[in-house]
């Protein structure tokens, strides 16, 4: 086996892709799961971007489905802006595209300046202004998480994480932060999997096809993701398609996916296995 081949079976990248059937196949697990937990909802915020639109949309249809065979269920959106955000008009039509049975906003501003402040006024240094903004916008993704759990908490609720095959290889996500959540409906998928199963859902256009962004960076707002990775999502998705790329680019996702390997799996511990992947 090669190493590609490895990895796309590692992170359960599937040969074949039919939007309808993965569709079918991911909110029939949404709403089956939540029966089976006894719980009664589903909570994801809402960014904007294709990944949290093609997840809200599996859900909502999930839980529609579950109140028309009797089961009391809903699905909570929750926008989590880090005060305005560039792209709000964008979280706004993914909002009306998605029509939740309810909808909340909450500024995680306030609680991520005031970690930093803390960890200033302790005298701890974080770096330069730009290792402290890279800090900070994983003070971010760590506030979405704990607001979503939250929320959870509060009514009965599970978290959705939108993961899926393509940021996973990359590690392209906060420990525990966005890495945190209780289901993961888009995983296993690429990037341009992900835009087709939304497309499918019927999501605007603009939205299927926008750039992918973090938006974690108060220095560089809606970085795009491909210009940290310094390969294309088309590069990343051919390779999880089992297809060649330059040696460049393949070069970059073999060490991006084994440098970050401890993100995709439970805390190490003193009975680790040696010759796993440990950077
Ligand atoms: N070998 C090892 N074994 C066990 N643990 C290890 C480790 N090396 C580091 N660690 C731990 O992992 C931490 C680093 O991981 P982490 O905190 O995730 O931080 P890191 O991987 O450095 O940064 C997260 C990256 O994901 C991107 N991101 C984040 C959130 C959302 C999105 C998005 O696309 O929306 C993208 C973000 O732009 C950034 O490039 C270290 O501080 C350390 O605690
Ligand atoms: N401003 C935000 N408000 C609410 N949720 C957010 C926000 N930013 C990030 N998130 C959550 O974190 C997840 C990870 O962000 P990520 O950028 O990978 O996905 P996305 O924005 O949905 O799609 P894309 O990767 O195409 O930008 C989002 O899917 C969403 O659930
Ligand atoms: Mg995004």
């Amino acid at each position: 086996m090669t190493e590609q081949e490895a990895i796309i079976s590692a992170l359960g990248v599937a040969p074949d892709f039919d939007a309808a059937v993965e569709a079918r196949r991911r909110s029939d697990f949404l709403g089956t799961y939540l029966r089976a937990a006894g719980l009664s909802t589903y909570v994801l915020g809402i960014s904007g971007g294709v990944d949290s639109l093609a997840a809200a949309l599996l859900a909502q249809r999930a839980v529609a489905e579950l109140r028309s065979s009797g089961y009391d269920a809903k699905f909570l959106a929750v926008r989590l802006p880090y005060g305005t955000q560039a792209d709000e008009r964008d979280a706004q039509r993914a909002l009306d595209t998605i029509g939740a049975d309810e909808v909340h906003r909450l500024d995680i501003k306030p609680a991520a300046d005031a970690m930093l402040d803390s960890i200033k006024v302790a005298g701890v240094e974080l770096g330069d202004a730009h290792r402290e903004d890279f800090v900070l916008g994983n003070i971010k993704a760590r506030q979405r998480m704990i607001a979503q759990f939250a929320l959870a908490a509060g009514s009965r609720g599970l978290v959705i994480g939108t993961d899926h095959a393509a940021e996973a290889m990359m590690g392209f996500f906060t420990k525990f932060g966005d890495g945190a959540a209780d289901v993961l409906p888009l995983s296993g998928l690429n990037k341009r999997r992900v835009r087709a199963l939304a497309a499918h859902l019927g999501a605007p256009s603009e939205l299927v096809n926008k750039v992918p962004t973090a938006d974690l960076e108060n220095l560089v707002p809606l970085r795009p993701d491909e210009d940290a990775y310094g390969i294309t999502y088309d590069q990343i998705d051919d390779f999880l398609e089992g297809k060649e790329i330059n040696e460049a680019a393949r070069r970059r996702i073999l060490d991006a996916y084994f440098s970050t390997a401890h993100k995709r799996s439970l805390p190490v511990t003193p009975d680790f296995r040696t010759g796993l992947p440990v950077p």
